[in-house]
Parts: structure tokens; C-alpha cells; sequence
């Protein structure tokens, strides 16, 4: 299975210790193509300096969300580019799991939250102590369907 992580970049590095945890449990269940989000080692610059630019960034990044079986999101910190891979998602019809920490004190955007359609598009709060329990029931229940 390929599985596509989104997480914030230029939106925030806070969370990269979430990140790490998540693209370490989710390789459980498949290839993590962009496991460079969870590197402590990007910062909010991004990878413009390794890579050729942004665009090469972006059309990379679209292939392997062509390419990916399930988009995984972590959806507390606000990104743009999350938003925007979780938008280009639904236009591709794939399976796409938001989660989000109530305890941060944000509040999700409606155009995530208001997305949850209870199968392909699915929005769950969690704690960061039940990651490992939310991500088996969703994969799960991903390869019984
Ligand atoms: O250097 C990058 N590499 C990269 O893969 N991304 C993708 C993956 C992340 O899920 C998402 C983060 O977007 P943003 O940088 O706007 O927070 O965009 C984003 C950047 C920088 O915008």
C-alpha cells in the first residue's frame, strides 16, 4: 500500500514530533512516500534549497498523491499546502484520513471538518496518546472494504 502523510511546512514545524510518530505507525501498513515531512531536519524553509524549487516540489508531490492509496493528514497545525493536497485528494477520489488534536485550543477549519462525508473523507480528533489505536482501527477497517 502507498500511503501519502500530510503535515505543515512552511505552516509550522511545532508538530514534528507528532509527524515522526505517525509516519513511524503508519509504515506498519505501507510505503510512506513523502516521509520527509516528518524529518526533524526540514524546517519551515522547506526542501528549495536540496530540490530545484517549488515547482519541482509541488508536481513531485502530485504524482505520488496520484500514486498514493490513502492520504494520511495531520490537520492541527494550519497549512496551505495541506489544504491544498486534501482538495486535489477528493478531486481524485481518494481515501483520505484527517486527524486532529481538540487540545491544541484551534479550531479546524469547516472545509476540513465540513468534508467528512463517513467513508472516503473521514475527520477524527484524537489525543496524541491514542495515535497507534486511531490508525489501526482506520486501516482496519481500510482492508476489510
Ligand atoms: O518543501 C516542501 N515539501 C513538501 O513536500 N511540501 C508538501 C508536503 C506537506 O504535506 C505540505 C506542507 O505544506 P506547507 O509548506 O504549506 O505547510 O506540502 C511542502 C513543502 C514546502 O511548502
Amino acid at each position: 500500500m502507498h500511503i501519502y502523510f500530510c503535515g505543515s511546512i512552511r505552516g509550522g514545524r511545532q508538530d514534528v514530533a507528532i509527524y515522526q510518530k505517525i509516519v513511524k505507525l503508519l509504515q506498519k501498513y505501507g510505503a510512506v512516500l513523502t516521509e520527509h515531512v516528518s524529518s526533524s531536519e526540514l524546517t519551515e524553509k522547506g526542501e528549495d534549497v536540496v530540490l530545484k524549487g517549488d515547482k519541482d516540489i509541488h508536481d513531485r508531490d502530485m504524482e505520488w498523491l496520484s500514486m498514493s492509496d490513502v492520504i494520511v493528514a495531520e490537520v492541527t497545525q494550519p497549512s496551505l499546502g495541506v489544504g491544498y493536497e486534501l482538495g486535489r485528494a477528493v478531486a481524485m477520489k481518494k481515501k483520505v484520513l484527517c486527524i486532529f488534536r481538540p487540545s491544541s485550543g484551534r479550531v479546524l477549519s469547516a472545509m476540513i471538518r465540513g468534508a467528512d462525508d463517513g467513508s472516503l473523507f473521514r475527520v477524527l480528533d484524537y489525543r496524541e496518546d491514542e495515535v497507534e489505536q486511531i490508525l489501526e482501527k482506520y486501516f482496519d477497517e481500510l482492508v476489510k472494504n
